[in-house]
C-alpha cells in the first residue's frame, strides 16, 4: 500500500551503557540514525524502572536538534507530559492501555507542542487505536511484551500494521520490540516506516551497517508501494 511516509529509524537506547547515554546517543546518530528513541518505564505500567524527565532534560544538549521519541511506558501519562516537554521531548508516546482520557492525554500533549504517539500492546487489538487515529502523528505496535530490550520478534503482529496502512496511508507506524536485520524485511513489507531497534543496534559491532540494512529494506518496501499505486 503506498504510502507519503518516509523511513525513519529510531534506535532505542535502553541496551546501551546507560552510565554513557550522552556518548551513546551522538554515537548512534553519528551511525546515521534518524532519531532517538527513548524508553520510559514507571514499574507500574511495566515491571521495570528506567528514567524520567529530569534525565532527558540533561540530554537533551548532548544532541541537540535530534527528535526525542519518548516511549512513555507509564500509568497515567498525562501527569508527565509538563516534564517531558520541558525538558526538550519531540514526541511523546503513550499507550491508548495507559490512561481512562486519552483524549485528554493528546489535548495535553499537543497543547504542550509535542507530537503524539500512540501505541498498543501485543494483547490489545489494533481497533483500540481506531477512535483517535485522526488525532494522532503516529501509530506504536509493539512487537513484544513492552518492559525489557533484548526480547523475540513476535511476527504475528504484522497484521496490525498492515490494518494500519492499508487505511491510514499517511500514517506514521512504528514497529518496536526484537526488530533487526533478520526480521526487517516482513516489518517493512506490512507497511511499516518507523523502525525502533534496541539490542540489534547497540549490540553490534558494526551498528552503522545494521541501521543501513533496515533503512534499505524499509526504503524499498516504500518504493514497491509506490509503484504499485
Ligand atoms: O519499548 C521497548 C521495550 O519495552 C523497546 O523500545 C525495546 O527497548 C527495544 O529493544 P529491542 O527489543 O530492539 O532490543
Ligand atoms: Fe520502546
Amino acid at each position: 500500500m503506498a504510502t507519503s511516509c518516509e523511513c525513519k529509524i529510531g534506535p532505542s537506547i535502553l541496551a546501551a551503557d546507560l552510565s554513557m547515554l550522552g556518548t551513546e546517543c551522538q554515537r548512534l546518530m553519528e551511525c546515521g540514525a534518524d532519531y532517538l528513541h527513548l524508553d520510559v518505564m514507571d514499574g507500574h505500567f511495566v515491571p521495570n524502572i528506567t528514567f524520567g524527565h529530569p534525565v532527558v532534560k540533561c540530554l537533551r544538549p548532548k544532541v541537540p536538534g535530534v527528535f526525542f521519541d519518548m516511549h512513555m511506558m507509564v500509568a497515567k501519562p498525562e501527569q508527565w507530559v509538563e516534564g517531558m516537554t520541558d525538558a526538550g521531548a519531540n514526541q511523546f508516546t503513550f499507550h491508548v492501555e495507559a490512561t481512562d482520557d486519552v483524549i485528554g492525554c493528546i489535548r495535553k500533549i499537543k497543547e504542550a507542542g509535542m507530537k503524539v504517539g500512540l501505541g498498543v500492546k501485543p494483547g490489545t487489538p489494533v481497533s483500540a487505536l481506531v477512535p483517535y487515529i485522526e488525532l494522532i502523528d503516529m501509530a506504536l505496535v509493539m512487537t513484544v511484551e513492552p518492559g525489557f530490550g533484548g526480547q523475540k520478534f513476535m511476527s504475528d503482529m504484522m497484521p496490525k500494521v498492515q490494518y494500519l496502512r492499508q487505511r491510514y496511508q499517511d500514517l506514521d507506524i512504528e514497529v518496536d520490540g526484537g526488530v533487526g536485520p533478520s526480521n526487517i524485511d516482513v516489518v517493512a513489507e506490512a507497511g511499516a516506516n518507523m523502525i525502533v531497534s534496541g539490542t540489534a543496534v547497540t549490540g553490534s559491532d558494526e551498528p552503522r551497517a545494521v541501521i543501513n540494512r533496515l533503512k534499505q529494506s524499509v526504503e524499498e518496501a516504500l518504493q514497491k508501494a509506490r509503484l504499485e499505486r
